[in-house]
């Protein structure tokens, strides 16, 4: 869709303010090629001492009422004009807002944060002002240009309006140049913007690791560089805007020259009174404004267009994750690969192949192996973040892509290896998947994962606010904060992504006794672990240990001990070590 399609659309659907705002704009014209005719007929009614006492107390009150009526009208569209454009800015946030949270990861390995919120703000308010501003400057500025030209020529004299008009296409020529160099620095603008959000974003986001890195004043000097580049391209779009202005000046300038010389000749041949070239001179002033309108218009128009460049692909990119799904999650779910292989897009190599694995309700399975064997990547593929490129993933039997991805993923709590929190209180934190259970809820599951007595110690306890603007938690503590949030769900599957990897062998130990007396309780509710420390998952139905994206062993704890095989081998290594860390 082109920008004029976008505002067409817009204008169509709100076609009743923007028709108040034009009935009131047309009204305004009208009444502002009345007054240089109502002072033409003062000054002449006054040369020929006509309009005297009263009778010229009444004319200068008309010339009074209609400035203030004037006023009045442009209130009136204004407001009616930015209530729509307003609601064109609120409509595009919110489809750009849809259209990102309903993308999947793949999505944003491509697109850069800081760029996405410079189009939810710079580049919306730039269409915005396009279809409010812009439009209704063109409207009023076409109107006016027309009037002004019938008045001019019809009103007063057609050979002085016809010479008056001379300089014009020059300038009409002038603006069609400027105009493109303001979409090029536009839009040079706007791409500037972005880079200089991004760095704000990520310095800020990792501004402790900057300066334990020294690296704190290098970050600076680049972005005060990114910031003189930004500027520099609004400056360089501001100095080629600027230019409308001159050519604007001269057009005018010439005009008022031909203007009062042929007028001056035409009064001194009798043909033309002194009161109409004092209101063709008024006329010509009027002009400034349709003038100055169309650079406006003109550059809106560039601004919004190259803003809407940017924006339109967002919003109109396929989503990386199609929810077909129609199904609903099956109760109690059994889980199953079948031959499930998959690469990230733009890898070389499979980050898994070949993996076939079944996982009954109620049991729990550990998944573990060397970094980067492709552990968490099974579990992005069970939640449906990519799709795999070869097999199938079952739930019950259902493939998951026939299930309704809302569903699927509600079936399933994730606490990933950096578990992300919420600027708001710990309370609200666990309880984001139920925002309506109770305090007694919320403290029961922190004990579960162990930390509630942590909780307790904070200032305000449960009310503490943590995430940026709150205390800052140790990364354990916040593995802790998730795995009680996950537990609050209540999903009938819980993904446990190395999420105990900041926590003492102890507290993991009770985390996961505390965990399996649960599922005893609540039957039929699964468990997946994936962990670096083998006693983590010595306790699981069914282990499986990934090397390079394929399973190598799989059995039991004492199966795999037997087996002789890596299992086996990191078993004795991390026995050892524990140990010696207790001697
Ligand atoms: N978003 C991504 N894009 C491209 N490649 C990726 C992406 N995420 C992971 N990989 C690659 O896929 C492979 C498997 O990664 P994965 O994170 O699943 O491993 P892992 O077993 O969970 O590792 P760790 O134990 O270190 O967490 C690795 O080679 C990794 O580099």
């Amino acid at each position: 869709m082109t920008l004029h399609a976008l505002i067409a659309g817009f204008v169509r659907r709100h076609w009743r303010s923007y028709a108040a705002a034009a009935v009131m704009l047309a009204s305004i014209a009208m009444l502002t090629v009345w007054i240089p005719r109502q002072v033409g007929h003062i000054v002449d009614g006054l040369a020929a001492h006509r309009l005297q006492g009263q009778a010229l107390l009444i004319e200068l009150g008309r010339l009074v009422g209609a400035g203030l009526l004037i006023y009045l009208l442009r209130v009136g569209w204004r407001l009616q004009l930015f209530a729509a454009a307003y609601q064109l800015g609120r409509e595009l946030r919110i489809r750009l807002y849809e259209r990102m949270t309903l993308q999947g990861p793949a999505f944003f390995q491509r697109q850069r944060t800081g760029d996405l919120m410079a189009l939810a703000t710079n580049d919306v308010d730039a269409v915005e002002m396009a279809v409010g501003e812009a439009l209704l400057a063109a409207f009023d500025g076409s109107l006016t240009l027309i009037l002004v030209l019938a008045m001019m020529t019809l009103g007063v004299d057609w050979r002085l309006g016809l010479a008056a008009l001379l300089p014009f296409p020059l300038m009409a020529l002038a603006f069609w140049r400027i105009s493109e160099h303001v979409h090029q620095a536009w839009k040079a603008s706007l791409e500037r913007f972005s880079a200089l959000n991004q760095h704000a974003q990520d310095s800020l986001a990792g501004v402790r690791t900057l300066r334990a890195l020294g690296l704190a004043e290098r970050a600076g000097s680049q972005f005060s560089a990114l910031a003189d580049h930004a500027g520099e391209a609004a400056y360089r779009a501001q100095r080629w805007e600027a230019a409308y202005e001159p050519a604007v000046g001269m057009t005018l300038g010439l005009a008022v020259a031909i203007a009062l010389g042929l007028g001056g000749w035409l009064v001194a041949q009798q043909q033309l009174s002194i009161g109409q070239l004092t209101s063709f001179t008024m006329y010509l002033g009027q002009l400034i404004w349709p003038m100055f309108a169309a650079g406006w218009v003109l550059s809106l128009l560039e601004r919004g267009r190259a803003a809407w460049a940017r924006l339109q692909p967002v919003l109109e990119a396929p989503l990386s994750l199609q929810d077909h799904g129609r199904q609903t999650m099956p109760a109690a779910a059994d889980v199953r690969l079948n031959a499930v292989s998959f690469s990230y897009p733009q890898a070389s190599r499979a980050a898994l192949q070949d993996i076939a694995l079944e996982l009954r309700p109620g049991q729990t399975l550990g998944l573990v192996g060397p970094t980067g064997a492709g552990k968490s990547t099974l579990l992005r593929l069970l939640l449906r973040q990519f799709e795999p490129a070869r097999g199938q993933v079952l739930l019950g039997g259902v493939p998951a892509g026939e299930i309704q991805l809302d569903l699927l993923r509600r079936a399933m709590a994730w606490v990933p290896q950096e578990p992300f929190l919420f600027s708001a209180s710990i309370a609200d934190n666990i309880a984001l998947a139920r925002p309506e259970a109770s305090r007694a809820e919320v403290e029961q599951v922190a004990r579960l994962a162990a930390v509630h007595e942590d909780i307790l110690r904070l200032p305000q306890g449960y009310e503490t606010q943590v995430g940026e603007r709150g205390v800052t938690l140790s990364g354990g503590q916040r593995q802790r904060v998730a795995i009680a949030r996950a537990l609050l769900s209540q999903a009938p599957l819980l993904l446990l992504d190395d999420a105990l990897s900041a926590v003492d062998t102890g507290t993991e130990t009770q985390i996961l006794t505390h965990l399996r007396e649960l599922r005893q309780q609540q039957a039929g509710r699964s468990l997946i672990v994936v962990a670096h420390r083998l006693s983590s998952v010595m306790d699981a139905d069914q282990i499986i240990v990934l090397r390079h994206g394929q399973i190598s062993e799989r059995g039991s704890h004492a199966e795999l001990l037997a087996l002789g095989g890596w299992y086996a081998a990191q078993w004795r290594y991390q026995q050892l070590e524990a140990s010696i860390d207790a001697g």
